[in-house]
């Protein structure tokens, strides 16, 4: 492994550039892509974490966090030595490593496999999955990664949820890795189409801390959420200004162009209070499977949705295939959001049957409630996971209304819980209700294996896990995968 450090003029860098971000370059050999978008490289016996480089490569990489204490330093590849066969030119020049570097700045997070052909990302993922559930959950798996045919070959567009920072000049703008730094973006090659379409570039924030878009899939709509900063929030006149000053200027968009100020709470689940500036406060998600047909869902403000315009379908196939609903079953559906997979697993089970949809968010619930009006089965419960289950456990013959299951037992579970995972909590209460099987949605390999082996230790086994490429260019992934409880 070759590995020398040298000064950012040796690296011919720009003049500019000292000063901007820490001097020094190594040259390394980088080794295996870990789990979090870097390679793992050594110099003089540190682990130094490259991002935008390829396992193979020799690099110059500058240095962005060093320190003689720092258990890694970290550094993002700023020179080629020696190519690896499966770069290509970075699909998004804002997040390309290497000219950015050449600009005299650093390049955006966010799409840190750009400069990978796409074949090759899903074996490095492969990879990484397998590799980190090997370490951290003590379990062999033979997953692969499938990709969506329509995202070939560039991984492009396929975002229908986009958040933005704000500049202090009032501009939709990104954050550079790990910095609080933000670079002002004009286009979002990893979104649909339709975000570009509504110049929000143009449009002045000052005042909001974040903005987030909803673009759904069908095409037809956005849904544009203002989330203002402490500060302005803290001051009803200076808020009042703000909402005016936003109104005004998205007043030129299109009917179909809505747009709401989200005030958030501070406590997890605690409502958003949404403030209606233009249209309305959600929006249509049409989700069409050809297995298990079509649906309808009302996602409002920013309530959680699968960022992937084919995600949603992706999963509910995948899902319905794992937890395999027979009627007149129990299922419970956990960190169910607005009711997608609820809806489908209650067709399965049919009126003899019931699915427990169980959700924190407060605005999710109200939107599931909705989502599954027309399956009287299905069941939504507005609570923490470890909470509603663990009064499941002590009220089981409590009614279903009333925080207990009416004397039934669960025979599936189905768990998709936010990237740090379900926990030790959840995870022993799922495990005292006793199910048959459990179904684990993740898009989180690390917490995935923590809570896999955790699952481990209570007597599951895992039986299977298929990995899909859903999010391109970056280095997420999302996993669907069974547990039964071991002989
Ligand atoms: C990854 S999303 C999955 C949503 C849904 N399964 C879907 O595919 O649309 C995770 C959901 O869990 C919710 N959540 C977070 N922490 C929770 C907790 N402790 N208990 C229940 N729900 C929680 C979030 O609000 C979010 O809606």
């Amino acid at each position: 492994m070759t590995s020398t450090i040298r000064s950012a003029a040796q690296a011919d860098l720009p003049e500019d550039l000292t000063g901007v971000i820490a001097p020094e370059t190594v040259t390394v050999e980088v080794g295996p892509m870990a789990h979090g978008g870097h390679c793992v490289a050594r110099h003089e016996g540190r682990v130094i974490f490259v991002r935008h480089a390829i396992p193979g490569e020799i690099v110059v990489a500058q240095l962005t966090e060093t320190g003689d204490k720092a258990r890694y330093w970290r550094g993002d590849v700023v020179e080629i030595i020696r190519a690896s066969e499966f770069r290509r030119s970075h699909q998004w020049k804002l997040a390309d490593s290497l000219r950015a570097y050449h600009a005299g700045r650093q390049p955006i997070g966010g799409a840190e496999y750009g400069h990978i052909v796409l074949e090759h990302q899903r074996r490095l993922k492969a990879h990484v999955f397998r590799d980190t559930l090997s370490r951290i959950g003590k379990q062999t798996v033979e997953a692969g990664v499938s990709g969506l045919e329509s995202d070939e070959p560039t991984g492009l567009h396929w975002r229908t949820r986009n958040a933005f920072a704000v500049t202090s000049s009032g501009r939709i703008a990104m954050h550079v890795h790990r910095s609080m730094t933000t670079i002002p973006v004009r286009n979002i090659p990893l979104a649909v189409s339709a975000l570009d379409d509504l110049h929000l570039w143009d449009i002045d924030f000052t005042g909001a801390d974040r903005v987030e878009v909803a673009t759904p899939s069908t095409g037809d709509e956005a849904l544009i959420i203002v989330i203002p900063s402490k500060d302005t929030a803290a001051q009803d006149a200076r808020l009042n200004e703000c909402m005016k000053r936003w109104k005004k200027q998205l007043s030129t968009y299109p009917e179909s162009v809505s747009a709401v100020v989200a005030l958030e709470s501070e406590k997890l689940g605690g409502p958003i209070e949404l403030t209606r500036l233009r249209g309305r406060t959600w929006v249509k998600e049409v989700v069409a499977s050809a297995k298990y047909g079509s649906k309808t869902f009302r996602v409002s403000g920013p309530g959680f949705w699968q960022v992937h315009r084919e995600a949603p379908a992706t999963l509910v196939d995948a899902v319905m295939a794992a937890a395999s609903p027979q009627p007149g079953e129990v299922l419970a559906d956990l960190y169910a959001g607005a009711g997608l997979f609820s809806a489908f697993l209650a067709d399965a089970v049919g009126e003899d049957g019931c699915v427990l949809s169980v959700e924190a968010s407060v605005g999710a619930s109200r939107d599931a409630r909705r989502n599954l009006h027309s399956t009287p089965q299905a069941y939504v419960l507005n609570g923490r996971t470890d909470r509603v289950v663990g009064s499941w456990i002590n009220r089981s013959e409590a009614p279903l209304n009333r925080g207990g299951l009416d004397g039934r037992s669960v025979d599936t579970v189905v768990l998709d819980p936010p990237r740090s995972g379900a926990g030790k909590a959840a995870v022993q209460r799922i495990h005292q209700l006793a199910p048959t099987k459990i179904v684990y949605v993740s898009c989180d390999p690390a917490s995935f294996a923590r809570d896999t082996r955790w699952l481990g230790e209570l007597g599951w086994s895992l039986d299977s896990a298929d990995v899909y490429d859903l999010y391109p260019d970056t280095h997420h992934m999302e996993s669907v995968a069974v547990f039964t409880r071991a002989e």
